[in-house]
């Protein structure tokens, strides 16, 4: 199965445990692989025949926006649920980059795979 991605892709959003998290917005980057066929767009060069990655990415950043979830668990889970239930896609891989959350680490977060390819 070929792969259609989105690579860091930043969005605000509130997300954290702590009081202080829960009155501002934090920055989350999301990478963002999608099992797709892309045989019959490549030949008819038709984007009908393909997964839009704009209208994927738009679906996305205004979902992560308006959540205010706690933990990077519950919101990346929504993400997968989301992209699987609304998008002709068998399986996605999706990797939340919380940077910053942690002063030592350069990168923290979580990374999933749902459905089959
Ligand atoms: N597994 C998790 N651990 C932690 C989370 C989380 O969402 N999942 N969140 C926090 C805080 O919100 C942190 O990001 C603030 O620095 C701590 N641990």
């Amino acid at each position: 199965m070929d792969i259609i991605f989105l690579g860091g892709l930043e969005i605000e959003t509130v997300i954290g445990i702590y009081d202080w998290e829960r009155k501002i917005k934090q920055k989350i980057f999301l990478d963002i692989e999608m099992a797709f066929d892309i045989k019959k767009a490549a030949e008819t060069d038709d984007i009908t025949f393909t997964l839009d990655y704009k209208t994927v990415s738009d679906r996305i950043v205004s979902f992560v926006e308006a959540s205010e979830f706690y933990l990077v668990e519950t919101l990346i889970e929504e993400i997968a649920n989301i992209l699987l239930k609304e998008f002709p896609i068998p399986w996605v891989k999706i990797i939340l980059n919380k940077k910053g959350a942690i002063s030592r680490a350069r990168d923290v977060g979580i990374i999933i795979e749902r459905g089959r390819k």
